[in-house]
């Protein structure tokens, strides 16, 4: 028999909350206003990609919906409640922020143990995790005797661990090279539309936006507002990647989303 009353509207209302919802989201440093006001609900599974210049305040909005700072007005809901750090996302920064006293596995390790793995259940769990970031076999290694594009892929290989269904991205690739940077788009692309999980990624880049986002969010020069939504009409899988990158709906995306970067920065 199924539910009917209160009870029933309340699991349809869950039901149909976002994954991520700002509600006249305002976030102020002081005198500085560096966000909104702001709405935007993000459903359950979308890759967002926010945009905009240096500065708009795209740092400070992810932080937000990490819970490491509190709006200044307005509301956000994260899986229907108040983000909790650590809890409702995991989050991967510019810089890999790893231990270097503990190997590429003992990286992961922690964070199997502090997302309540049992001790028993992550060596499996650690090498499964590193063979979808591209580091099977290099559990062992010494985090200083690995590159910064592997170094990043531990991070996102320990923001995995977490297995939170919110996955948080601060310019993850920004300090590496182009080649590096392409294979971990790529790779994060593939790991992306295998699972279920939402993402928000951050980056300067309308080329990475176009290539990473199911939808793309460009904001205004600070303080950052909605300037553009647009939807990604591209494959998501069964595609190749040069060939995405090639195809002339990618460039039209491109220049679009670049275009109004420019513009959201200069109004
Ligand atoms: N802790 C802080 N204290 C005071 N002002 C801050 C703080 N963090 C950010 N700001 C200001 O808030 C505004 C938005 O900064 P934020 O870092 O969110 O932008 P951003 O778009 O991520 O920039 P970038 O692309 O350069 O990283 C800027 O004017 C910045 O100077």
């Amino acid at each position: 028999m199924s539910p009917s009353g209160p009870l029933a509207d309340q699991k349809d209302s869950r039901a149909a909350e976002p994954h991520i919802r700002l509600d006249a989201v305002t976030h102020a440093y002081g005198d500085v206003t560096a966000v909104g006001p702001l709405s935007l609900d993000v459903p359950a599974g979308e890759f967002l990609v926010l945009v905009g210049a240096s500065g708009c305040g795209k740092s400070t909005l992810l932080r937000l919906i990490a819970g490491f700072e509190r709006p200044t007005a307005g509301e956000i809901r994260v899986g229907g409640a108040s983000p909790e750090p650590g809890v409702s996302s995991g989050v991967v920064f510019q810089q890999p922020r790893l231990f270097p006293w503990k190997s590429v596995g003992g990286n992961v390790d922690l964070a199997l143990e502090y997302a309540g793995v049992p001790r028993s259940a992550r060596p499996s769990r650690r090498e499964e995790l590193l063979e979808r970031v591209g580091l099977e076999g290099m559990s062992d290694r010494r985090i200083w005797e690995i590159s910064g594009g592997q170094q990043q892929r531990v991070a996102i290989a320990r923001a995995l661990a977490a297995e939170t269904s919110l996955l948080l991205l601060d310019e993850p690739f920004a300090a590496l090279d182009a080649l590096t940077r392409e294979r971990l788009q790529e790779d994060l692309r593939a790991v992306s539309t295998q699972s279920s999980r939402t993402s928000v990624f951050v980056t300067h880049s309308a080329d990475e936006a176009v290539f990473l986002g199911s939808r793309i969010v460009v904001l205004s020069r600070s303080p950052g507002r909605i300037a553009l939504d647009l939807t990604v009409d591209l494959p998501r899988s069964g595609v190749d990647a040069d060939e995405l990158r090639g195809s002339p709906r990618f460039a039209a995306l491109r220049a679009r989303v670049g275009h109004a970067v420019k513009e959201a920065a200069a109004a």
